[in-house]
């Protein structure tokens, strides 16, 4: 659905987007991470044929965006900075796109209600909340019911209530639709709840790029398992225990705690054998998307 093939574009010296090539699968949902200046807006400006590669190619459904309309009909775009006329109405806003789009006026109040603003349709949109607004530039994106759906950084900015609702949107949107997602955000937790797929991209670069498992697991292949004890006496018998069942894991004893540090691949094995010597309490630390991210965007972070 989505094909970009070592594509390069350049903005004088600075290569905003750098060979970078990336697949996403029809129906999929990909999150594009990264730092402030990674490319990330560089390259959804490819996708929707707003910039020409200077190298490379992009497909979007088979067709090269910059190609002319028939693509920019089958793809919604949520642009980092949508802003609307604030006199006008909600449902004026989205009319007015629809005319442009020649998508009938009935999907108006329809889609209104989708982004939850059925009853903010009739309200300036220069008194709503910025949380409504990106959800009317979600409505706009879905104009025309869209192929493939692409949001820059749509909840920056937006209060934890406001980032909840435009998810909830974009959640029941991938999966009541046969839509493609492309969704750029610097919150980790909205790629592991939104998307199946993640692409690191830093200094115009893919780092990583695979299914969020994937690429959680090529952060380490280590666990770390933290049991605290009662007393000193439970912890130092713990701790014969244990290196007598493990003899090759890695054990640090805090003043309650022992710190066990597993492969992934022994980590039942480790478990069981802390479960055994009886602690008060045991946790569990796998490495998560954001270890993972930290671990594969170089240090120095943004550039501008
Ligand atoms: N029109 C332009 N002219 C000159 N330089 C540009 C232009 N657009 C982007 N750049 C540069 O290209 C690089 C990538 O920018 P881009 O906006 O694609 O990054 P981003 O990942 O979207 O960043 P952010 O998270 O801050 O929105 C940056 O160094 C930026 O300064």
């Amino acid at each position: 659905m989505i094909e970009v093939t070592d594509v390069t574009k350049r903005y004088g010296d600075v290569a905003a987007v750098d060979g970078v090539s990336l697949s996403v699968p029809s129906g999929a949902s990909l999150g594009l991470v990264g730092t402030n200046g990674a490319g990330k807006t560089t390259l959804f400006r490819l996708l929707v044929g707003h910039e020409t590669p200077d190298s490379g190619t992009v497909r979007v459904a088979g067709v090269d965006p910059t190609g002319g309309t028939h693509v920019r009909e089958r793809v919604g775009y949520l642009p980092e900075h949508a802003g609307f006329q604030p006199a006008l109405t909600g449902a004026e806003v989205l009319g007015y796109y629809a005319d442009m789009r020649g998508v009938e006026a009935a999907d108006v109040d329809t889609l209104l209600s989708v982004v939850g603003l059925g009853d903010a349709g009739d309200r300036r949109v220069g008194g709503y909340s910025n949380g409504m607004n990106r959800r009317l530039g979600l409505a706009v994106a879905l104009l025309g019911d869209p192929d493939v759906l692409l949001l820059d950084e749509p909840t920056a900015g937006l209060d934890p209530a406001g980032v909840d609702a435009f998810n909830r949107v974009v959640e029941r949107v991938r999966d009541e639709r046969d839509v493609t997602v492309v969704l750029s955000t610097h919150a980790l937790g909205e790629v592991e709840a939104l998307c199946d797929r993640v692409a690191v991209l830093d200094d115009g670069t893919v780092r990583a790029v695979g299914t969020v498992d994937e690429v959680v697991r090529s952060a380490g292949e280590t666990v770390t398992i933290t049991a605290d004890y009662a007393d000193d006496a439970a912890l130092a018998a713990a701790t014969g225990a244990v290196q007598s069942a493990l003899p090759e894991a890695a054990l640090t004893a805090g003043e309650t705690d022992l710190e066990l540090v597993v492969s992934r691949s022994s980590n039942t094995e480790a478990l069981s054998a802390l479960v055994d010597t009886d602690p008060e309490s045991v946790r569990v630390d796998e490495p998560d998307l954001e270890t993972a991210v930290r671990e594969v965007i170089a240090p120095g972070g943004e550039r501008a």
